[in-house]
C-alpha cells in the first residue's frame, strides 16, 4: 500500500478508500495507493502550519538547509535506477527517458542546494539621513504544489527543491494516476533528515485533495502545474486568502522551419520535438509551421522516419515510444485527430491505433502527421497532448512569426534557420516563455521556464524559481532616533 506522509509519519487515509494505479503499457494493477480526502489535507496543512509556525525550518542556517537538500540530491543518485523504473513503470515512458529525468532531477536539487545561502539581502541607499535600509528575503510559508502525471517526479523536484532551499515547508498533491515517484522522494527526503512536519504528502483526486489545498486559508502560496481549465479552478480557489499563485500550464507549442535550415536535423528535431513521451510534454512542439518552398520534401522525409518509429513497452530496449497515460487519454487524442479529420486535415501518416497484437493492452496511438491544416482549426489551436504533428505552411517570415503566435498559449517555440540574424528577429517577436533556436525541448536548473499569455503565470527554475518562493522584506533602521514634533 503507497501511503500518505503527513506530520513525519506514514499514514492510510482516514477514509481507509483506496486506488489501484495502472501501468499503461499493459492495464495491469502495479500499486495500490490510500486515497485521500480533506480529512487528510487539513491534517496535513495543520502539520506543515505548525512546522513553520515553530519556525525551525525556516530559521536555521541556510547552509544547512542547503546541506539536507544536497542530501536528497545524493539519495536520488543512489536510488536512480528504481526511480527511474518506477516512473516508467507509472508512465509508460521508456527507461532510458526515466534515466534522463532522474538525472535532471538531481541536478535540479543540487542547483537549488547551492542557491540556499547565497543570498545575504541588499543594502538600499537609503535617501533619509542616519539611516540604513536593506531588503533581505523570507520564506513564504506553508506552499500547496499539485503536479500532473506527464513527468511526475521531475515537476515535483521544480516545486520541492525551491520551496526546501528557501525555508519554506509544504504539503504535496501528485496526480492520483502517477503517485509511485512522489512517494518514493518523500521517503528519500525523510532519510535525509528533513525534520518532520515540513514535507507533507497527501494522496487523492484533485476534486477533493487538490480542492482543498487550493482553498485553504492556511496556505499562504499554491504552485499547480497541469492543464488550463483545472489552472482557473485554482486560480478562484486561490483568491479566498489571496494566495501566492503560480501556474505552469499547457502549451501549443509552433517549431518553425525555413528554407535554410539544415534540412536533416530539421526533420530530426521535428520529430524529438513531439514524439518523446507520446507527446504528452507540455512544450511539446505539436505545430509545425514549414516554408512552403519545402514543404513537400519535409514532410515526405518526416513521414518516412515517423513510418519507423517502434512503440512498445518502456522497458524493452528497442522501444522508442510508449503507450499513453491512459483510456481517457486515448479517447481525447482519437477524438482530437477525428476532429481535425471534419476540419479537413490529411493524415500523412498514423491516425489511429496500432494493430500489433502485443499493443492492445496498452494505451497505444501511431504517430501522426495532419497536413493541410490551417491555424484556425481546432488540432492547431487545442492541446491535444498525444503523438501528433499538425503542419501549416508560410511563405514570409513576418507570416511565420504571425502564425506562431496565434495562439492562447505561450508556453515555447523553436526556429530552424541557417540565418542567425533572421533566427533572433523571429524569437524576439515570439511571445512564448522559452524559445529554442535550432533545438527543441530543452531545459535545465539555470534557466528559468514558464509560460506568457494562458501558458501560466510565474516561473520555476533559475534564480526566479526560488524567489517564487520567496517574499521580499524591507527594513529601514532609524540610526538616530529623536521627537519630529509635527503634532
Ligand atoms: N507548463 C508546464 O511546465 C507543464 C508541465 C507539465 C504538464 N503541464 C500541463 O499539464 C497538463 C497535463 O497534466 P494533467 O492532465 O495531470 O493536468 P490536470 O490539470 O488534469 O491535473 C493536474 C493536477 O491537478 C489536480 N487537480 C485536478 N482538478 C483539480 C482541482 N479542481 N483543484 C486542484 N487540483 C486539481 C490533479 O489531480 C493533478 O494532480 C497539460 O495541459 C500539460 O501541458 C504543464
Ligand atoms: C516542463 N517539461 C518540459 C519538463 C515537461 C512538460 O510537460
Amino acid at each position: 500500500m503507497k501511503k500518505m506522509f503527513i506530520n513525519g509519519e506514514w499514514m492510510e487515509a482516514s477514509s481507509k478508500e483506496t486506488r489501484d494505479i495502472i501501468n499503461p503499457y499493459n492495464q495491469e494493477v502495479i500499486a495500490t495507493a490510500t486515497e485521500g480526502n480533506e480529512v487528510d489535507v487539513k491534517l496535513a496543512i495543520a502539520a506543515a502550519r505548525e512546522a513553520f509556525d515553530q519556525a525551525e525550518w525556516p530559521s536555521i542556517p541556510a547552509i544547512r538547509r542547503g546541506k539536507i537538500v544536497h542530501g536528497i540530491a545524493d539519495l536520488i543518485e543512489r536510488d536512480h535506477a528504481e526511480l527511474a523504473e518506477l516512473e516508467s513503470l507509472d508512465t509508460g515512458k521508456t527507461v532510458e527517458e526515466s534515466r534522463g529525468d532522474m538525472d535532471d532531477i538531481a541536478g535540479v536539487f543540487r542547483y537549488f542546494a547551492e542557491m540556499a545561502d547565497k543570498d545575504g539581502g541588499e543594502m538600499i541607499d537609503s535617501p533619509i539621513p542616519n539611516s540604513t535600509s536593506r531588503v533581505v528575503h523570507e520564506p513564504v510559508g506553508v506552499c500547496g504544489q499539485i503536479t500532473p502525471w506527464n513527468y511526475p517526479l521531475l515537476q515535483a523536484s521544480w516545486k520541492l527543491a525551491p520551496a526546501l532551499a528557501a525555508g519554506n515547508t509544504l504539503v504535496m498533491k501528485p496526480s492520483e494516476i502517477t503517485p509511485l515517484t512522489s512517494v518514493k522522494i518523500f521517503e528519500l527526503m525523510e532519510e535525509a533528515g528533513v525534520p518532520p512536519g515540513v514535507v507533507n504528502l497527501v494522496l487523492g483526486s484533485g476534486a477533493r485533495v487538490g480542492a482543498e489545498l487550493s482553498a485553504n486559508d492556511d496556505v499562504d502560496l499554491i504552485s499547480f502545474t497541469g492543464g488550463i481549465e483545472t489552472g482557473k479552478k485554482i486560480m478562484q480557489a486561490a483568491s479566498s486568502n489571496v494566495k501566492i499563485l503560480a501556474l505552469e500550464l499547457g502549451g501549443k507549442n509552433p517549431n518553425i522551419v525555413f528554407a535554410d535550415a539544415a534540412f536533416d536535423t530539421a526533420v530530426d528535431q521535428a520529430m524529438n520535438a513531439v514524439f518523446f513521451h507520446a507527446g504528452q510534454i507540455c512544450s511539446a512542439g505539436t505545430r509545425l509551421i514549414v516554408e512552403e518552398s519545402i514543404h513537400d520534401d519535409f514532410i515526405n522525409a518526416l513521414v518516412d522516419r515517423v513510418k519507423k518509429i517502434k512503440l512498445g513497452s518502456g522497458f524493452d530496449k528497442s522501444t522508442q515510444m510508449g503507450p499513453l497515460i491512459s483510456e481517457e487519454q486515448l479517447n481525447k487524442v482519437s477524438n482530437y485527430v477525428e476532429t481535425g479529420k471534419q476540419e479537413g486535415a490529411t493524415v500523412a501518416v498514423g491516425g489511429g491505433r496500432p494493430d500489433d497484437p502485443e499493443l492492445q493492452n496498452g494505451f497505444f496511438y501511431l504517430p501522426t502527421v495532419l497536413t493541410n491544416c490551417t491555424t484556425e482549426m481546432r488540432v492547431v489551436q487545442d492541446e491535444g497532448f498525444g503523438p501528433v504533428i499538425t503542419v501549416e505552411k508560410f511563405t514570409t517570415e513576418e507570416e511565420a512569426v504571425r502564425l506562431a503566435n496565434d495562439s492562447i498559449y505561450g508556453l515555447s517555440g523553436g526556429v530552424f534557420t541557417n540565418d542567425i540574424a533572421k533566427a533572433e528577429r523571429c524569437v524576439r517577436k515570439m511571445r512564448m516563455g522559452t524559445v529554442w533556436i535550432n533545438d527543441v525541448n530543452l531545459y535545465f536548473p539555470q534557466a528559468p521556464w514558464g509560460g506568457y499569455k494562458q501558458s501560466g503565470i510565474g516561473r520555476e527554475l533559475g534564480k526566479t524559481g526560488l524567489e517564487e518562493y520567496q517574499e521580499t522584506k524591507h527594513i529601514f533602521q532609524n540610526l538616530k532616533p529623536e521627537p519630529v514634533n509635527w503634532f
